[in-house]
């Protein structure tokens, strides 16, 4: 047996002698670091300031503070396509590496930041592995594809027409409105009844549910997580203590969890039992995945735990997207009067307000069609970084070796505002979409990834179109309030952005 020999410390070593060595210890291990990720890393060559190379803090401060996309695009500014914003982790806005990051041929996985932001859900948009999400994507099929949302077309337009009256009875009965909360209620009450074949009613009783709450304090929750990942451990520490605040928090995705029990098993009820006059099951992004379930002939499918994950997911993703999106793109056009009397008189041409306004009379707008491309080029509701691990044997990107592991990001935000790409790339100009060049389509990215890209795109835009020409139409005399600002409209950045004073006010304005 080894005999462990003391010898060398000193017998008086006292308390305070053990701290100045610790502390000692400490300063030289990050003095090694501090000159191993400055000269020695395989990283040091990337371009990027001292601080982002040798710690992590800067990062995080500028995320907590919401405005990540702001720090990273500035540093793009100041050092190019491709920037060190972390010890680990490379911002990069070339586009031809960006295009290969995220390539059907040689997919880089998402990054276990997505594991923190996520949690315990287990659904298509936190899977990390490339395999099970193929998986997934394959089990959807065709449910979110562009025949299958038209179909759902009707319960779309009937929630945005619903939406839509309100404001209008709010607009002319002299008072206020805030159009983010009218677009919390409307995105909410589609997504719950194409997924769960029933709404939540908020746009009835006109009011947040808890169920929204929930859904706003797991994306803080997530945010929070994904920053800093052993706080996973201190969230189950946490749910030990008894105050209410904290158990508050720390619950959301429980009960989340527990609401889409409910809301799916009631579903199944109905797809087994409640049919239409024509025998068919209401129609619900579920249907068929539930139907599949005990078929043993259906190829792809999921089990009913994998539906479970996937139901509240769409509740998590389908919801706050399309309600920043499309209420930047209304202030967008109500800030601009030039683009407003040309969408209404494209409209007035087409004579799409006479009769009900339906999707497929919005199609084929072509200036509507600009605007909204408008919107998404800089509005999109996630244009920060989308993290990626390059792959086993590393990869050369943008002139750089980039060893196996590391993490490279690149945000649509300063995709969208390359000067070179895009004339005047701040302004909204819905006219640079009217012939756009490749290069420019090639440079938009509000969608994510190829092998990521958003599912829910067609519901999305559907809800887009809709809402732009069923408010124009229906509600003339909305516009902005004096208390909807440039400066209450400026970005806060948790994963999707929000106007910083969360709210974005309308009322009656006499043309
Ligand atoms: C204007 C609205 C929307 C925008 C701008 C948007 C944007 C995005 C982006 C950028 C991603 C890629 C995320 C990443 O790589 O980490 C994404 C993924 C996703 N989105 Fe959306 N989204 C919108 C609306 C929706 C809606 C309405 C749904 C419906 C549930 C949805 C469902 C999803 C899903 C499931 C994924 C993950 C896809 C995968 O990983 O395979 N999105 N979205």
């Amino acid at each position: 047996m080894v005999k462990l020999d003391f010898d060398f410390i000193p017998s008086d070593l006292t308390l305070d002698h053990s701290f100045v060595i610790l502390l000692g210890g400490y300063v030289v291990y990050l003095l090694v670091n501090v000159l191993y990720q400055l000269y020695f890393s395989p990283l040091s060559k990337i371009p990027g300031p001292w601080y982002t190379a040798v710690s992590r803090i800067w990062l995080t401060c500028h995320t907590f503070a919401g405005r990540r996309i702001f720090a990273v695009h500035n540093l793009h500014q100041k050092y190019g396509p491709v920037v060190r914003i972390s010890p680990t982790e490379i911002a990069i806005s070339d586009i031809e590496a960006v295009k290969q990051i995220h390539s059907q041929q040689d997919p880089y996985r998402k990054s276990d930041w997505y594991s923190g932001l996520t949690g315990d859900l287990n659904a298509v948009f936190g899977l990390v592995h490339n395999d099970t999400h193929k998986a997934r994507r394959r089990a959807w099929g065709t449910a979110w594809s562009h025949t299958n949302m038209t179909a759902m077309e009707p319960v779309i337009r009937k929630h945005v027409y619903t939406c839509v009256e309100k404001i209008k009875r709010e607009i002319e009965g002299g008072r206020r409105v805030d159009l983010l909360a009218w677009m919390q209620f409307m995105t909410t009450d589609i997504i719950s009844e194409i997924s769960y074949g029933r709404d939540m009613g908020m746009l009835a009783k006109e009011m947040v549910n808890p169920l929204v709450q929930d859904l706003l304090a797991i994306t803080v929750v997530g945010g929070i997580r994904a920053e800093f990942p052993s706080l996973q451990t201190v969230q189950k520490i946490l749910s030990y203590i008894p105050h209410p605040t904290i158990q508050w928090f720390v619950n959301c995705d429980h009960r989340l969890e527990s609401h889409g029990d409910k809301a799916l098993s009631d579903l199944r009820r109905e797809v087994q039992d409640c049919k239409d006059k024509s025998g068919n099951p209401r129609a619900s992004l579920f249907t068929k995945l539930l139907d599949d379930v005990d078929n043993p002939s259906a190829k792809h499918k999921m089990t009913m735990e994998e539906i479970r994950h996937e139901a509240i997911n769409n509740m998590i993703v389908g919801s706050d997207t399309v309600t920043v999106t499309g209420t930047y793109m209304l202030w967008a056009i109500y800030r601009h009067n030039e683009v407003r009397e040309k969408l209404e008189r494209e409209l007035k041409d087409a004579g799409v307000a006479g009769g009900e306004i339906t999707d497929e009379k919005c199609q084929n707008l072509v200036y509507l069609t600009a605007v909204i491309k408008e919107a998404l080029r800089l509005y999109s509701a996630a244009p920060m970084g989308l993290p990626r691990v390059v792959p086993d044997g590393g990869r050369l990107l943008a002139g750089y070796f980039f060893p196996q592991g590391v993490n490279v990001t690149s945000q649509a935000y300063t995709l969208h505002r390359n000067p070179k790409i895009f004339e005047d790339p701040y302004a909204f100009k819905p006219e640079r979409w009217l012939s756009p060049t490749k290069v420019m389509e090639n440079y938009m990215m509000p969608w994510g990834g190829q092998t990521r890209s958003c599912l829910g795109q067609h519901l999305a835009m559907m809800e887009l179109r809709l809402l732009a020409v069923v408010m124009l139409t229906l509600c003339p005399n909305a516009g902005l309030a004096r208390t909807c600002t440039d400066e209450s409209m400026e970005f806060e950045n948790y994963f999707i952005i929000k106007p910083r004073s969360h709210r974005c006010d309308l009322e009656r304005v006499d043309k």
